[in-house]
Parts: structure tokens; sequence; C-alpha cells
């Protein structure tokens, strides 16, 4: 039994850190946050006395104990001088047995990062227990479109459009504002909670001494906290977020989720992620925990509002990142919708805070010589007035209903982070190209993310790399989302690891240490060329992009560079090492034809395993050597062909690549 000897003044409690995987671990479900009590002296085992007694929980009662509800509160782990707890409990009952430390508050344990290391971000109004775990990050200060978004996300509460290379930090540039406004919001609603329960508590005011009801919400110098609207709605079992971040891949979502969580280590704020090819029945189970905030790909959190398992009625924050493309028409008519049931409600449409990102927000796009001269006629009659750059902003501000938004573009003239070096390769025939491709992989062994146009091509070319032992990674649409993100974790594990992918990868992955992104094919729009370059040379690092092209891809090559203003010229040419070229071509040979020879194998027996099962089925007599076989002829020769080249391969594979002079650096990788 805990005693609180007070003498007639307020209970003061502060937060209590907890570590931020416990609300995500499905450790502790319905729990928001724990509060210790402040000014307190222990005078015997287990009595509290407050320094500024007053008791004002209204579940504090007299001589009322609970001996089923136990909060159970232990130092989990010592992170720079601070005590972080876990805690356990069991369905409604949360367990909490004793309390071993009396952890620190934020603002105590500062003591362990410098005073003055705060200030870069608390100049920038990020309160201390947001920018702790960013200074635990090594984020030392805001990069660039941090400090441009921040204060007047914070301060001004402005909608944000905010525009910048990739890999520059957007992210936190919407996440830190997002947090803040949560941790207002919360605070707002505790003290209009505590008002009400003041009030209603007049009476108990007066006593000098009371006991802290174990049951109540936690016990002695520790409370358990429910708060704001999020969890005042678990009854009702549907989870009302009050913030919302969209964007368009699973992955990224992933990614975003992790970045706030960062973001939100001490915060108490919770954050889910929902994305399709996942169990719905897991991700129901999280937003059973009441997330502030969600972190979704349309289609998944559509799905789950049409069920009611979300309310979106309630959402205070909005962020679509990779706007542009999210928006796109006919991309993603479940954002339309998502966004039509938000800005249904003009009042809470109104107090919601939007934030709009992409590093391609504001690229103008070259139009056909007819719709240019279409477009002048019309502006000339005043029938239009605004620009192309309007246009696309001026869209997605409507779609989204940001009002007096403020426009924060940093992106350059070139579009791609300034850290970048692009280069081309230019190849004579598609036998030249995955020459040219396996030689760059060869030559320059290091984290390489190499871009495809479609499915097909990345699966062709998977079996091409690893026929020649490359161990490529593919990443693509129709594969199953587990074995998607498996191989992103294998990819990033390993410093040379080669993930080949189409364009899901995009945009927004930040994966360390890429040194190089190769385009296999010309992209079909300079927004992917800039985002798949992007996934190199973040955060200031280095990084290269080689632009494999074909004779027939130069059309397509023209109006990127006309789209990126600049000249077909600007691009330097890798240099390629023609001794290496010609001594491999051989390898390039056998394995495309390996790969061919493999692709006709697989077919026929499917199609004799298709033969033979139908025939079974009917009870027909199938020829033993036309299973075994597959007819003989073709089929056997083909097989027989496959061994001998493969042997003849791997004899080649065994023959390191090397020049005889190794005088050849590409200059541009610094
Ligand atoms: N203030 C900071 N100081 C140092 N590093 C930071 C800071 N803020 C973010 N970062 C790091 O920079 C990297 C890029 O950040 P982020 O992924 O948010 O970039 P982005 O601008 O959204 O890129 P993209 O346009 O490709 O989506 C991340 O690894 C992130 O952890």
């Amino acid at each position: 039994m805990v005693k609180v000897k007070n003498k007639g003044k307020r209970l003061s409690w502060k937060p209590v850190e907890i570590d931020g995987s416990l609300f995500t671990d499905g450790g502790c479900e319905g729990l928001v946050g724990i509060e210790e009590l402040t000014d307190y002296e222990l005078t015997e085992e287990n009595e509290v006395i407050d320094r500024n007694s007053k008791i004002k929980s209204k579940k504090v009662k007299k001589g009322k104990v609970d001996k089923k509800k136990k909060v159970k509160v232990e130092p989990k782990n010592i992170v720079k001088g601070l005590n972080t707890f876990t805690v356990t409990h069991s369905g409604d009952n949360c367990e909490v047995e004793g309390v071993e430390t009396v952890c620190e508050s934020i603002e105590e344990s500062s003591g362990t990062i410098p005073e003055e290391s705060f200030y870069p971000w608390t100049n920038i109004h990020v309160p201390k227990v947001i920018a702790k775990s960013l200074l635990e990050e090594g984020f030392t200060e805001p990069t660039e479109i941090q400090s441009n978004c921040i204060p007047p996300a914070l301060k001004g509460r402005k909608d944000i459009l905010g525009a910048a290379e990739t890999g520059s930090g957007k992210t936190l540039a919407f996440g830190i504002p997002i947090l803040y406004g949560i941790m207002k919001q919360k605070e707002k609603e505790q003290n209009q909670d505590e008002n009400q329960i003041e009030e209603g508590d007049e009476e108990e005011e007066e006593e000098e001494e009371e006991e802290i009801d174990e049951s109540a919400d936690g016990i002695g110098c520790v409370k358990v906290m429910n708060l704001g609207p999020a969890s005042r709605n678990m009854s009702d079992g549907q989870c009302r977020p009050l913030a919302l971040v969209l964007t368009p891949t699973r992955e990224l979502a992933m990614q975003i989720n992790k970045h706030l969580l960062v973001a939100a280590r001490y915060t108490g704020i919770k954050v889910a992620v929902l994305v399709g090819g996942m169990s719905v029945d897991k991700q129901k189970r999280l937003l059973r925990r009441m997330p502030e905030i969600v972190v979704a790909t349309p289609g998944r959190l559509w799905d789950l509002v049409k069920t009611g398992e979300v309310i979106a009625t309630n959402v205070r924050f909005l962020a679509i990142d990779e706007a542009d493309r999210m928006t796109e028409v006919n991309h993603f008519p479940e954002l339309r919708s998502l966004l039509e049931l938000l800005n249904t409600d003009q009042a809470s449409c109104k107090h919601r805070q939007n934030f709009i990102f992409s590093a391609t927000l504001t690229m103008v796009h070259e139009l056909p010589k007819h719709v240019k001269k279409k477009l002048e006629k019309q502006k000339k009659k005043g029938k239009i007035t605004t620009d192309q750059t309007e246009g696309k902003l001026g869209k997605l501000v409507d779609l989204v209903g940001a009002k007096s938004a403020k426009v924060v573009d940093l992106t350059r003239r070139e579009a791609v982070a300034q850290t970048l070096t692009e280069t081309r390769v230019q190849c004579a025939s598609p036998e030249d190209k995955d020459a040219q491709l396996y030689l760059f992989l060869k030559r320059n062994p290091a984290r390489t993310l190499v871009f495809c146009n479609s499915i097909g091509c990345v699966k062709r070319l998977a079996s091409l790399l690893t026929i020649l032992d490359c161990h490529p990674l593919p990443l693509h649409a129709s594969m199953p989302q587990r074995q998607r993100l498996k191989n992103l974790d294998r990819f990033r594990e390993k410093e040379d690891a080669v993930l080949l992918a189409t364009d899901v990868a995009a945009r927004g992955l930040d994966i360390a240490r890429v040194a190089h992104v190769a385009h296999f094919q010309v992209p079909r729009t300079a927004e992917a060329y800039v985002h798949r370059s992007g996934r190199t040379a973040r955060a200031k690092q280095r990084g290269l992009t080689v632009l494999f092209m074909q004779p027939q891809e130069m059309d397509a090559y023209r109006k990127l560079c006309r789209t990126l203003g600049r000249n077909e010229k600007d691009m330097d040419d890798l240099p390629v090492e023609g001794e290496l070229l010609a001594a491999i071509k051989e390898r390039i040979r056998l394995a495309r034809d390996i790969e061919r020879l493999e692709q006709r194998v697989k077919r026929d027996q499917s199609k004799r395993g298709w033969l033979e099962r139908a025939a079974r089925e009917m009870d027909m007599l199938v020829d033993e050597e036309e299973v075994v076989h597959g007819g003989g002829g073709e089929g056997e020769k083909e097989r027989e062909q496959l061994i001998v080249k493969r042997r003849r391969l791997s004899e080649l594979l065994k023959t390191p690549i090397r020049p005889r002079m190794n005088n050849l650096r590409y200059p541009l990788l610094g």
C-alpha cells in the first residue's frame, strides 16, 4: 500500500520515458503513457509524501484498493543515463509490480546531452522531448528543408507544400510538426480533463492525507495514463487516428513508420503502419492499440475505413508523401475516395493541417508543341490564367483541401541531388547492354540498385545475372510482400548487393550507402529518373548514376533532357573498358542462350505437367517416353545444349575480370 502525505497542495505528475517500441510491439494495449509523481519524499518503505499535495485524480479514493490491477514497471535498459521501463499487462488489467527506480524526466535527463546541443532544434521550436531522440540519432541540426518547414508548421500552423532534393530529410520535415501537433493536442485534452476532474473533486482538496488507489491508474509515484480521444474511443473498438501519413508504396510506408518511431521515442505517441500484402487481422490488432498516427498506402487504409476499423473523421494532420505520384490521375482511386471523405466535414477540414511533399512537386513538363500552342491561344483569350507549375500544385492543393499553404521549394534547377554524378553508357544492341551492365557490376562492386521499366525486364535480367553469378535480388509488384521485404533486408545487409527493381523502389526508399544507381532502361518520365537516381547520393553522401541506353531509346532520352532543362550532351559518358568488354562477350552470349533455353525447358515442363494431369484425370494412357523426355527430339536436344553451355560458362566464370593494366578509374566516383 502506498501512502501519499500531502500538505494541502496539488500532486504534481510528469511523464515517464518509455521505450517507444513498447507501444508498437504489442506490449501494452491501450496504454498511452506513464506519469510519475515529481515532488515527494519517501518516508518509509513504499510511503510517498507529496510536497505540493492536492489529489486531483478522481480515481484516487480513500481506502479503496483493487488488488487485481497491478502495474509492473521495471528498468529495461539504461540509455545514456536514462531509465526506460517495461510495463507488463494482461488484457484490461495493467500489471505493475513495484517501482525499482524512479526515472528522470526528459528535462533532467538531457543532462547527458550538453544543453547547447539542443539549441539547433529548440531554436526552430522543436520540443526537447523530440530533439533528444534526434540528437541520439546523430542528427545534430535540422536539414535545410526541415529548418524551412518546421517553424511555419509549428508556430504558424501552416499547411506546407514542401519540395526538396531526394534524401534531404523531408520525412522529418513533416514528421516533427505532426508529432508536435499531437503532443499539443494531447496536452490540451489532458488539461481539459483535469479541469473537469478538479471541479468534481472540491471536497477531496481539503483532505490532509490520501491513499492512492493501486487499482486506479498505477501505483505510488507512477500512474498509467489513458489520454486523448484515441484511448477514450477504445471502448467502441474503432481507431480514430489524429494523423494520417499516406505513401504510394508499402516499403516506403514502413520506412516512414520507422523514422516517426525514432522521433517519437520519448513522446509516448504510437504509430501504426497499414499496407497491402500483410495480414489484415494483424493490422486490426495494431489499430486496437489506438495509434495516434497511421502511416498507410491508400488501398489498405481505404479497405479498413470502409469496414469501420478506422474512423478518419478526427484527422487533424494529413501528410501525403510523394504527392505528385499519389495524385496522378488513375493511380490511386482510393486516395481520392479518402480525401473526399476527409473533406466532407468542413469544420474538421478547417482544423486539419496538411503536408504535401515530394522531390518533384514543382517539376514542369515540356508540353508537346500542339498543346503549347493551344494553351497560349487560351491564355490570350483569357480562358486560362495559371501556368503549368501552378496547375500541378494547384491541383494538389484543391484535391487535399489545403488552404493558405506555404510553399517551400528548395529544388535545384538540375532537380537531382547536388552530390550526385550522372553518367550514361551508349549501347549498340540489347546484348551489348547486358554486357555493359555486367561489366559495370563486376568492375564496381558496391551496393547497386538497377532499375527497369517493366516486371518482365526485371525477371529476365534477374535470371541472366543469376546465371552470371551476380546474385541479384529482384523487387517488383507481383512478388509476394514477404519476399519483397526479405530482398530489401538482404540488400541492406550486404555491402555489394545488387537490387533489381521496377519503379516500385524508385521513390522514398532510404537505404544507407547505395553507391550506384543504374537505369537499365531510359525511364518513362523525368520524375522517375529523379527519384530513381535519388536512391543514391542521400544526406550529402556522394553517389553515381549510370543511364544505359540503346539507339531506340534516343527519343526518350531527349525528352528526359528537355524536361530536366539540359542539353543532351550534358551527361558524361562513363568510360568503358573495350578490351574487357570484348573478353566478356562470350559469357554474355552463353548466359543469354542459357536463359532462353531455361525458359523454354520450363515452359515445356509445365505444359507436360499439365498434359499429364489432364490425361490422368481423364483416365487416358500416357506415353512414358513423352512424359520423361518430353517427346524426345527438340526438348531433349535443348536439355543437352543447356548442359554443354552451362559447363562452358562455369569454366569462363572462374577467370576473374581484370584489365591488363589496372589504370581505369571511373573519374567521377571520387
Ligand atoms: N537533421 C538531419 N540530420 C542528419 N540526417 C538526417 C536529418 N534528417 C533526416 N536525416 C537522414 O537523411 C536521410 C534522408 O531522409 P529522408 O528519407 O527523409 O529524405 P527525403 O527527402 O524524404 O528523400 P526522398 O525524396 O528520396 O523521399 C535519412 O537517412 C534520414 O535519417
